[in-house]
């Protein structure tokens, strides 16, 4: 019997608890989920998960499920953390400083199964010595409400290593198929190894770029936002051909047909909310740096015109703002104060 893995998965909310339950459907792994909100309920009962790929279960527990970051131990430290929490680059504490203490340094693989763009600087900036992943996830996956995982779209993961100048390209590479076998070993969900990160990443930002904020902002899901008059023609597909020039300006080529891949990607009538629409509708805060602004900085940089998305952004800032205030993370001058 080889080793089980020890994974420490961060973030137990949608795309988390599908992932943990991928993880440890054949034993090859143990896997602690750390929760937040939904602590209480997931420690307790489990989680319902209504799923595509697994069916419906209820009760289903990870091997141990956490309130908070465990502190690495040198007998037994984790061979991958999995970050699968929203990546909200803007609010405090960094992804960095939460996975920190259980992070040892040289052997800890962290896999960022999270949207957007340059998402692996800061870890590889405070982790040198450790290899990054990267996660970009197709799956569609909801979180109602504590502990009821709703999964309407299948899971299809596409892993390979952010490339670290301090390590050694075999061992990265050999890195990300391990883990690819561990994600897949179930075979209930697709997981393939793709070396182009890059390319990836940016073809998945067509969807996220411009849906998640067009679709959070509206607070129509991508259904909704097809059948709006004028939606696609006037919105959607302006911004997504602002990301492809973008990232053709960055050295990717996406195929020809990408803007209207992803605008097709998920079946009009499952009125698929993107993960930045569950979030406004929950009050939390939005990815919008990451998902948003880095492509549009990314682009802007290498003169890409970018009027759609800019306009986005700032829209989206404002959201993120508001939720700030109420919060508690910013505060106005009292309403008739002279303060500018
Ligand atoms: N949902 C989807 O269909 C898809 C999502 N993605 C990406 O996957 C990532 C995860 O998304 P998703 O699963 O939807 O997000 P969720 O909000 O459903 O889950 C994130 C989880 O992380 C928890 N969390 C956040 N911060 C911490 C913390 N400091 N300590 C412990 N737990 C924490 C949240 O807790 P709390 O509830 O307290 O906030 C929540 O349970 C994102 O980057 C998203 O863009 C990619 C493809 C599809
Ligand atoms: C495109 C989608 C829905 C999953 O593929 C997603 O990435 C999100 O909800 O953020």
């Amino acid at each position: 019997m080889p080793e089980k893995s020890l994974i420490l998965l961060v973030g137990g909310g949608a795309v988390g608890a599908v992932a943990a339950l991928n993880l440890q459907l054949i034993e090859q792994a143990e896997v602690t989920v750390v929760c937040r909100s939904n602590y209480a309920v997931v420690s307790q009962d489990g989680y319902r998960i209504e799923s595509c790929d697994h069916g419906n279960l209820s009760g289903w527990k990870a091997f141990a499920v956490l309130n908070h970051i465990p502190e690495a131990s040198s007998s037994q430290p984790f061979d991958y953390i999995v970050c699968v929490t929203k990546n909200i680059a803007d609010v405090p504490p960094s992804l960095a400083d939460l996975i920190r203490p259980a992070v040892t340094p040289g052997r800890t693989v962290v896999v960022l199964i999270q949207n957007g763009l340059n998402i692996e600087k800061p870890l590889i900036q405070a982790f040198p010595q450790n290899i990054v992943l990267s996660g970009v996830s197709l799956i569609g996956a909801n979180e109602p409400e504590p502990g009821h995982i709703v999964q309407d779209f299948p899971d299809t993961l596409y892993v390979g290593p952010f490339r670290n100048p301090n390590l050694k390209v075999e061992e990265e590479d050999a890195a990300a198929k391990q883990f690819v076998q561990l994600y897949s070993a179930g075979g209930k969900t697709q997981c393939s190894y793709i070396a182009d990160v890059g390319w990836t990443r940016w073809r998945k930002l067509v969807y996220n770029a411009c849906l998640n904020p067009i679709c959070a902002i509206t607070g129509l899901d991508t259904g909704r936002v097809r059948l709006a008059d004028g939606a696609v023609e006037g919105l959607v597909k302006p911004a997504m051909k602002e990301i492809v020039a973008a990232a053709k300006a960055s050295g990717y080529e996406l195929p020809a047909t990408v803007v209207d891949d992803m605008i097709n990607m998920d079946p009009l009538t499952m009125y698929l909310p993107p993960s930045m629409l569950s979030d406004t509708r929950k009050g939390n805060f939005i990815e919008y740096e990451n998902i948003l602004g880095e492509p549009l900085r990314e682009g802007e940089k290498l003169g890409v015109p970018m009027p759609t998305l800019r306009v986005l952004y700032h829209l989206c800032a404002a959201i993120q703002w508001k939720n700030k205030e109420v919060k508690g993370f910013v505060t106005v001058p009292p309403k008739g104060s002279s303060a500018e």
